[in-house]
């Protein structure tokens, strides 16, 4: 039999920078405006199988291990006792979903901190920050030609009439003279996305500004995104770009599909649900979005993953009808998505958390670093126009891992 593990939580000082804090490259994160978790080491590692009912499987397996723990929690919020970070896959039949109790949890929220520890906790040497060096990028499977005949292909569909909306991805693979240290890309996202939730999880690592869902007791939050222009180079051009946004008919369009999916799933799970009526601008570094809010309280006791379950994955990222849209980009992306555009953050034993999408984000893995961005392709979608969208997305990450000297 396992040994019992032990989870004890103490309200702690402000332990200042999070980020600064995490003493090894493969930390785990999940930080805005600088509150939120960050961990370290493996008190537990839970991969999640493929299929239909893998967050209901991901459940099964904390409250198992969580069930197991003997928890000692001084501090009783949303966050405080053991914590496990996670990382979905996009796809449900794809493998490499996975949830990491760590052995040491640093948090802050709204002017209180707390320290986790579980297990028995070794002592973790700080190792230096290492930056990334000498990168170089290649296109992966669809270079930008390929990806413009997707778009076209996917065009075609939507010109039959069985999809409203399909989201179409690539990525793009950058090479370091070093392995990448998640820490120095983390560092470089908060910095330049502080209302972004940067974000790191075995490798999978990025500062993503929508939320899928965050449950807080009977209270669930959402962040709808989608609908995308570029940063003006003034002010004038700038606001001139955001009304282009919101008055764009194919924009709207876009949005609609994503935020009508999410409020409509809300409102089956939810009391008293509230969702803006039209959109706003979220204007970020790079680029502005169109952003619904949505929230309501629980009108049964489900646990951040039913929600997530319920929600995933929402037309922002997939499409309309989500089957249709799936089978489409499972043949227009053979090399898959890995955990790009599915449910990434944490979640705790009373089945708080939050989930983000994974977006503006990497898989890293040694040397390599391989980038994702999508968008979503209506009837009104330019082929051209979607390609120099990709190209401002990837811009995010590009920034924290540096650029190509050549
Ligand atoms: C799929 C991505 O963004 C989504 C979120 C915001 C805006 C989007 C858009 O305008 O296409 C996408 O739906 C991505 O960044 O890779």
């Amino acid at each position: 039999m396992a040994a019992t593990l032990i989870a004890r939580t103490v309200e702690i000082p402000d332990p200042g920078d999070l980020i600064a804090r995490i003493p090894i490259p493969s930390g785990l994160a999940w930080v805005r405006h600088g509150e939120g978790l960050v961990g370290w080491g493996e008190a537990a590692r839970v991969p999640v199988p493929p299929g239909a009912d893998r967050f209901g499987e991901a459940q099964e397996r904390l409250t198992d291990l969580f069930g197991r723990m003997e928890v000692e929690d001084g501090v009783g919020e949303p966050g405080s006792g053991p914590v496990a970070f996670c990382a979905f896959t996009f796809d449900l039949e794809a493998v490499g979903s996975i949830m990491i109790v760590p052995s040491t949890i640093l948090a802050r929220r709204s002017g209180r901190a707390w320290l986790t520890t579980v297990g028995v906790r070794p002592p973790t040497p700080a190792m230096p920050v290492r930056s990334p060096a000498g990168v170089t990028y290649e296109d992966d499977y669809a270079g930008a030609v390929d990806w413009m005949r997707c778009v076209e292909k996917a065009l075609a569909v939507l010109g039959g009439g069985r999809l409203g909306k399909v989201v179409l991805a690539r990525s793009l693979s950058a090479f370091a003279a070093e392995p990448f240290d998640a820490r120095a890309l983390l560092r470089r996202l908060a910095g330049r996305f502080p209302g972004c939730y940067a974000f790191a999880c075995d490798g999978l690592v990025g500062a993503t500004p929508e939320l899928l869902v965050r449950r807080t007791r009977d209270h669930v939050e959402s962040l709808v995104l989608a609908g995308t222009t570029r940063r003006g180079r003034d002010q004038e051009e700038d606001a001139a770009l955001a009304a282009a946004l919101v008055s764009s008919a194919k924009d709207r369009a876009e949005h609609a599909h994503a935020a009508d999916s999410v409020r409509n799933t809300l409102q089956k799970l939810c009391a008293d649900l509230h969702a803006d009526a039209d959109p706003h601008v979220l204007p970020l570094a790079n680029v502005q979005h169109l952003a619904t809010a949505i929230s309501g309280r629980l009108s049964a006791r489900r646990g951040i993953l039913d929600v997530a379950a319920a929600l995933h994955p929402t037309p922002a990222v997939c499409g309309t009808p989500p089957g249709p849209a799936m089978e489409l980009i499972r043949e227009l992306e053979p090399a898959g998505r890995n955990r790009y555009a599915g449910p990434v953050g944490w979640l705790d034993a009373a089945g708080n958390g939050e989930l983000g999408i994974a977006l503006r984000c990497a898989e890293v893995s040694g040397h390599q670093a391989r980038l994702y961005a999508g968008c979503g392709i209506v009837a009104e979608s330019d082929p051209a126009a979607e390609l120099a969208e990709t190209r401002l997305k990837f811009e995010a990450m590009q920034y924290a891992i540096g650029a190509d000297p050549r």
